[in-house]
Formats: structure tokens, sequence, C-alpha cells
């Protein structure tokens, strides 16, 4: 059952390759993830099988309760610039800008899927924050997850649907940079001292007209 969910090629590529940025027309290359020596971010590209990717994609735009929220940048209230959904099991209440967000219960839809991340990075989880990108005017400000709930060294694995975007890391002295290109079924897994050493951020790409959805499993700390 969950074979049928992902590629058969998702082995990642080895040695040094330089791809050429799919949208713009500046000339612009993204280093592959197989380049960095970074042990704590594996890179599984077009790990879901695209029909399913394709799938879930739909479904999670058309089918899911997305919210945008508010949040208080420097004391002003601010719309977060793209849409949310905490989805988890029902102790996973998480504290973000100083409020409470209780989880969606997951829907049915995505258990297969939470499984098969499982399966893959070989960690459990027990909620996910999906993020809802409505074009390149939507981002993510740089920041590391290392909020208190996921505990020391999290494992965070995040599934990238719909146009492919940007993603980079910084380390905290901020004098070395990397970039991955995301696309459709890319899975992308965060491990170890990742959210000690780094931060990352999903850039703006104003040319992008089209959607973007990420879904980043993660393991909260139960409430109760
Ligand atoms: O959209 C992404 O790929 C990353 C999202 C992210 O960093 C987060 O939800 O913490
Ligand atoms: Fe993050």
């Amino acid at each position: 059952m969950l074979q049928a969910l992902i590629s058969g090629s998702s082995v990642s590529k080895l040695g040094a390759k330089l791809k050429q940025h799919p949208y713009g027309n500046r000339l612009s290359y993204v280093v592959l993830a197989e380049d960095i020596k970074l042990e704590d971010i594996v890179h599984h590209q077009r790990w879901l099988k695209a029909e399913y990717a394709e799938a879930l994609y739909r479904q999670s735009l058309s089918g899911l309760p997305w919210q945008q929220h508010t949040i208080k940048l420097f004391g002003k209230a601010c719309l977060e610039p793209r849409l949310s959904l905490w989805i988890g099991d029902a102790n996973t209440a998480y504290r973000y800008s100083g409020e409470w967000r209780k989880p969606m219960p997951w829907p049915s839809f995505l258990l297969p899927l939470k499984l098969a991340v499982q399966q893959k990075s070989g960690h459990q989880f027990n909620s996910v924050l999906l993020n809802y990108y409505r074009d390149g005017h939507d981002y993510m400000g740089w920041h590391s997850d290392n909020e208190k709930q996921l505990g020391k060294h999290p494992v965070i694995a995040s599934l990238s649907l719909g146009h492919a975007r940007r993603f980079l890391f910084r380390n905290k002295s901020k004098d070395q940079q990397h970039e991955y290109l995301l696309e459709q079924g890319d899975l992308l897994v965060m491990k170890g001292l990742c959210q000690d050493q780094w931060q990352h951020s999903l850039p703006k790409a104003l040319r992008v007209k089209q959607p973007r959805i990420n879904f980043t499993f993660r393991y909260t700390m139960p409430n109760d």
C-alpha cells in the first residue's frame, strides 16, 4: 500500500551537480542537496510518485479549511504572508505567537502519507503544520524550529507540493548559506543539529503565480 505512493527512483544522486532554475529568465543556478555536506539535512527528490503527488496537492488545496492567522510583529497585528493549518493528535496543541493553537484531527486522506513519511524518515510524528503559499508573494521568513515543545534535536520531515520554490539555509553566524530547490513530491528531512546551527526560510519569488503547499511533520510533546 505505502509503496504505491512512493517513487522507485527516490534515491539521491551523488556528486557535484548544478541545475538550472525552472522559472524566471534570469540565469540562476541552484546547488543540489547532494553537494552540501550537511549530514543533518537529507533531500529525497521526487520521493512521491507524480500521480499521487498531484492528487494529494489538488485534494489539499480544495479540501482543507486553510486559515490566515494574525501575528504580532513589533507590537503590531499583521496577517501572516501565507495560509496555514495545524493537524495532529488531540494532545498536540502548540503555542505560537502568544496563542494556543488546537490541532484539527487527522483527515483520513493524510493517514497513509503520515505512515509513509514515518517509514522513510524512521521517526514517529504526531502532528503536521501545513503551509499554503498562494503565489510567490507569500513566503516564510528566517527561523529555526526550536520551540521547547519540539524537544531537543527535533526531526522535521517536510513534503513539498505544487510549484517549485527555493528554500534557504543560513548558519547562525550568517557566513554560510545553502539553497535547495523544493519541487512537487520532494521530502526534506531536517534532524540532528539542524535547528541548533541553521535557520531556514522560503523567500518570495515574485514571478511565481502558482501555489505551493508544504507539510512539515513533527513530533510535538503531548499536552497531557
Ligand atoms: O514551506 C516550507 O518549505 C518550510 C516551512 C517551515 O519552515 C515551517 O513550517 O517551519
Ligand atoms: Fe521551519
